[in-house]
């Protein structure tokens, strides 16, 4: 390609985003721009393309983004290129959208016709809004019979301040609007600013782990070009590369020549060793390299930590391996190995919230074949230690005798709930059982309210929000940011299994529920063990204090003597699920703990609701 051929393929490329409320129908929305631009048939169309990952596919929902290129021919008879990159609509994962914002100059905002604008919806707009880029407003869903496309519009212009005047109504589902979209595009996102002469810079949004190829690195080229031979540099570590094979996803991989600036691709470059690459790094040239690195991505924290261990021992070291490959693609999940006297050697993970928590563990088992156990999810506590020293804990078996510590401080969020205003006695009642403290609350239109809490942190990560959505018909959105750290009466307690404590299974709780989750806790956990040879007892204890208990009894009948008379299916399907239950059981001193009892403190938090 000369010059003058990539200054015009330049003008052509426009880079954008979905982003959309969970539900919203951004995944459909994306799967009907790649059939209107044949990137795809409808034969090939496998149910949603871009959530590729068996996971996102089966729970329905988009967690890792994808760049896809497509080719659309404008009504002017020009050919664009477009990369869309898509986004998670998760609360878990808000970080992950900026990154992919950060690749592109415009997106598209979908609101469903008939729920208006959610909390992510705000949420993700405004990450969109400090990238500067161009927002396109799409009204989805207007096919549903309950769609009021005017009131979604006014929420739009009120909620958010965009002119709704020019949203395209549209039905992803029915293929209504799609090409009006595909035009706006063309006439409304603004080319990629770029120099083509500059030296490369490409921002690096996503690396995945290929076993023949090393290291896969998903770029936006922000100047210049990069093309097979030539020698890379990763910025942050001087790290040299030569690159072996450069394409983009269309929607599957595609060799190219060489990428420019604009494009989103992939290069690969015999990067073998994980820890060399990182998303929000910079690659450059090695014969002419950049001066600066891009801005790169802000650091994310992890909110909510838990131990992962392997149920068998000898797979410390798969463990690893497997946490270190899903991390080249996931900035947010931290790790370090940590030992428990009761699981043996495993790693204290950090996670964004429960949703990644789950996916974390299930491409564990999916992917790389591993049967994890996994402690009860916690967060962190600030301790200021009566010797006048500070200390930070992510794990309740590490926190200090209570006469060591002076004062204890946990992460408080300040939480937004929307709601119809038929439903805002259902959330406070929730959320002040939550220890909630009521900040404000907005009107956002006639139907619609916007309650604001500050809240614990720890009392939301566990069942608020399935709380939220079953006290409000669904209804209820909530998105969340931490603010601070606040004092709290809070007490470690731990349970002992046989008269020994087992550190995997304390916990952090307020004063005020140590007793009532105490009693929970037990409770569960009696359920959960199942009966062995010897009695087992199960107590709850603060310091020295035991503050509940309860017996496994001895274990005495054979579990098919459960069964009515010869029913053979039924009886194959209580061995099967016994079997199950087996492979996961960990054994903690002289007894069999399965994996479900160490999730029992997470039981207990919607256990103690349910009564009230
Ligand atoms: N009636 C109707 N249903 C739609 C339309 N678009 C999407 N849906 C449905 O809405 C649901 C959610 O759509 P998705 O495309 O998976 O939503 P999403 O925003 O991608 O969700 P995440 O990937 O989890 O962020 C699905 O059941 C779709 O079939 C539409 O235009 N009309």
């Amino acid at each position: 390609m000369d010059q003058e051929t990539m200054r015009d393929r330049q003008q052509h490329i426009r880079n954008f985003s979905i982003v959309a409320h969970i539900d919203h129908g951004k995944s459909t929305l994306a799967d009907r721009i790649l059939e209107m631009t044949d990137t795809i048939s409808e034969r090939e169309m496998q149910a949603q393309v871009l959530d590729d990952m068996d996971l996102e596919r089966e729970r329905g929902i988009t967690i890792k983004l994808n760049a896809v290129e497509l080719h659309y021919t404008a009504k002017n008879g020009e050919t664009y290129i477009f990369h869309l990159i898509d986004t998670p609509g998760h609360v878990d994962f808000s970080y992950e959208v900026s990154r992919s914002l950060a690749a592109c100059e415009g997106a598209l905002l979908v609101v469903d016709a008939a729920q208006g604008v959610e909390a992510q919806t705000l949420a993700n707009v405004y990450l969109a809004l400090d990238d500067d880029l161009e927002i396109i407003p799409v009204i989805n869903k207007i096919d549903l019979p309950s769609a009021q496309p005017d009131v979604v519009k006014e929420e739009i212009e009120e909620m958010i301040g965009l002119d709704a005047s020019d949203a395209i109504l549209a039905s992803a589902k029915s293929g209504i609007g799609i090409e009006e979209i595909l035009e706006r595009i063309v006439t409304d996102v603004p080319a990629p600013s770029g120099d083509l002469d500059a030296p490369l810079k490409a921002l690096i949004f996503d690396s995945v782990y290929d076993s023949y190829r090393g290291v896969v690195l998903n770029v936006r080229i922000v100047d210049g070009t990069v093309k097979v031979g030539d020698e890379i540099e990763l910025m942050s570590n001087g790290k040299k590369f030569e690159v072996t094979e450069v394409g983009v996803m269309s929607p599957k991989a595609v060799k190219r020549d060489m990428l420019m600036v604009g494009d989103v691709g992939y290069i690969t470059a015999a990067i073998k060793t994980i820890q060399d690459t990182h998303v929000g790094d910079t690659v450059t040239s090695a014969a002419h390299p950049a001066e600066e690195a891009l801005e790169g991505y802000r650091k994310i924290t992890p909110m909510v930590y838990s131990g992962l261990f392997p149920v068998d021992n000898a797979k410390f070291n798969d463990l690893r391996e497997a946490l270190e490959r899903l991390q080249l693609n996931d900035a947010a999940l931290e790790f370090e190995p940590e030992t428990s006297q009761a699981l043996g050697f495993g790693f204290r993970c950090g996670f964004l919230g429960l949703l990644h928590m789950d996916v974390v563990q299930e491409r564990l088992e999916r992917e790389f074949n591993l049967d994890l156990i996994m402690t009860a999810p916690s967060v962190d506590y600030e301790v200021d230690l009566t010797d006048g020293t500070q200390i930070t804990i992510d794990n309740p078996s590490e926190m200090p005798e209570a006469s060591a510590v002076k004062d204890i401080r946990e992460p408080f969020v300040k939480a937004s709930i929307m709601v119809p205003n038929d439903y805002v006695g259902a959330v406070m009642e929730i959320a002040q059982r939550k220890r909630g403290e009521f900040v404000t609350m907005d009107y956002l239109d006639k139907y619609r309210v916007n309650v604001i809490y500050n809240l614990p942190l720890s009392e939301i990560i566990y069942d608020f929000f399935d709380d939220l959505k079953s006290s409000t018909k669904g209804y209820a959105s909530l998105d969340y940011e931490v603010t601070g750290y606040r004092s709290s009466d809070l007490v470690k307690m731990d349970i002992l299994l046989n008269g020994d404590a087992v550190d995997a299974l304390s916990s952090i709780v307020h004063k005020d529920f140590a007793f009532e989750r105490g009693k929970a806790i037990v409770a569960r956990l009696k359920e959960t063990i199942p009966r062995q040879q010897f009695e087992v007892p199960i107590q709850a204890a603060i310091g020295n204090k035991i503050i509940a208990r309860s017996t496994v009894k001895a274990y005495r009948k054979n579990v098919l003597a459960k069964c009515y008379g010869g029913d053979v299916t039924r009886k194959r399907k209580l061995l099967e699920k016994q079997k199950a239950g087996k492979k996961r059981m960990k054994a903690v001193g002289s007894v069999e703990v399965p994996q479900e009892a160490f999730m029992s403190l997470l039981d207990m938090n919607s256990e103690d609701t349910k009564g009230k």
